[in-house]
């Protein structure tokens, strides 16, 4: 990976003790920079992966009107489908360009929930899309809470403080389908320049270029994930719970040169999410002297039903 920092998850995991650190200083030190990190030896498989961009590829060539059935546009577009354009960065007007799907949480049995999460919708036409759609959003799952636990420890938490909101949390899994451009697009953009909601986003390497991230003095940098590696960023929660200790990197996907305007891009994100009920407040660990509070206290639940309002997928 070109500018991004890449990390290893078989240091955190090894029995060494000085790899395990050095994994958790690595992954610090690049969140409190650059905001993002490239990271091997994951749970996602590329068998899994491949597959996966194959059943989102069938989805994203239905009929529109097939696609349309599958909208759920009164759970805030958080299962099924959600139809190109609805979307749009904070702030911004122009929707983005682009149509995609949401994979929501199927809780364990044993899970002691205080929410309960809206069923996942089936696609009828594909009878693969919906469980490899589950079986990679369990494995993104598996290793974001690694990820973390090794945050958690970078912070100054116990390894296990974020395992009890994330497992069973309200995580997304979303395949992006940015289709052709075919007209002029003005000010609209494949994706406007934004923070992700959650606490952390895992990203498989997209089918095409685009993706930019940006640095703190305002410079625009290429992403794009080797084969082998998942992009992983802090989002607005973590930035907020860390009291802006762990940086949530704006980025954006840019639309492509016109002789590349007839190309289709996919990405699929996995935005994890706490558990609803989880408090937001900035952690004392991050609070001093010298980093006064800069957020009010706010559960996850209600942070993300605000930013829903906020790009367009709540209306008011
Ligand atoms: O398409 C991509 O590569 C990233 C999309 C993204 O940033 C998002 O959906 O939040
Ligand atoms: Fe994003």
């Amino acid at each position: 990976m070109q500018n991004i920092p890449s990390v290893d998850l078989a240091d955190f995991l090894s029995e060494d003790p000085k790899k395990k650190k050095k994994f958790i200083d690595e992954i610090g030190k690049a969140y409190e920079e650059i905001g993002f990190v490239a990271l091997k030896n994951h749970f996602l498989s590329d068998d899994l992966e491949e597959k996966l961009y194959t059943e989102v590829e069938k989805f994203f060539q239905l009929p529109v009107e097939t696609k349309k059935s599958y909208e759920r546009p009164e759970l805030g577009g958080q299962r099924g489908y959600v139809s190109f354009g609805k979307e749009h960065a904070k702030g911004k007007k122009e929707g983005d360009l682009k149509e995609f799907w949401h994979f929501g949480q199927e809780p364990s049995n044993d899970a002691e929930l205080t929410e309960t999460y809206p069923e996942n919708v089936v696609v009828k036409e594909l009878p693969d899309f919906n469980e490899t759609g589950m079986e990679a959003y369990r494995m993104l799952e598996k290793t974001g809470i690694y990820v973390l636990r090794a945050l958690a420890l970078h912070i100054g938490l116990q390894e296990n403080y974020f395992d009890h909101w994330a497992s069973n949390g309200n995580s997304i899994l979303r395949p992006i389908h940015y289709p052709p451009i075919t007209s002029e697009p003005e000010n609209a953009v494949r994706a406007g320049a934004h923070g992700d909601i959650n606490l952390i986003t895992l990203l498989m390497g997209a089918s095409a270029p685009g993706l930019q991230v940006q640095r703190r003095d305002g410079q625009w940098l290429d992403a794009i994930a080797q084969k082998d590696e998942l992009v992983i960023n802090v989002g607005d929660m973590l930035q907020r719970h860390t009291n802006n200790k762990l940086r949530s990197t704006i980025h954006r996907v840019v639309n492509p040169p016109r002789e590349l305007w007839h190309t289709h891009r996919y990405s699929i994100p996995f935005f994890l999410h706490p558990r609803s009920d989880m408090k937001l407040d900035c952690l004392d660990e991050c609070v001093d002297d010298n980093h006064p509070k800069e957020y009010e206290d706010i559960t996850a639940g209600e942070f993300l039903h605000q930013r829903l309002v906020e790009i367009g997928l709540i209306k008011k």
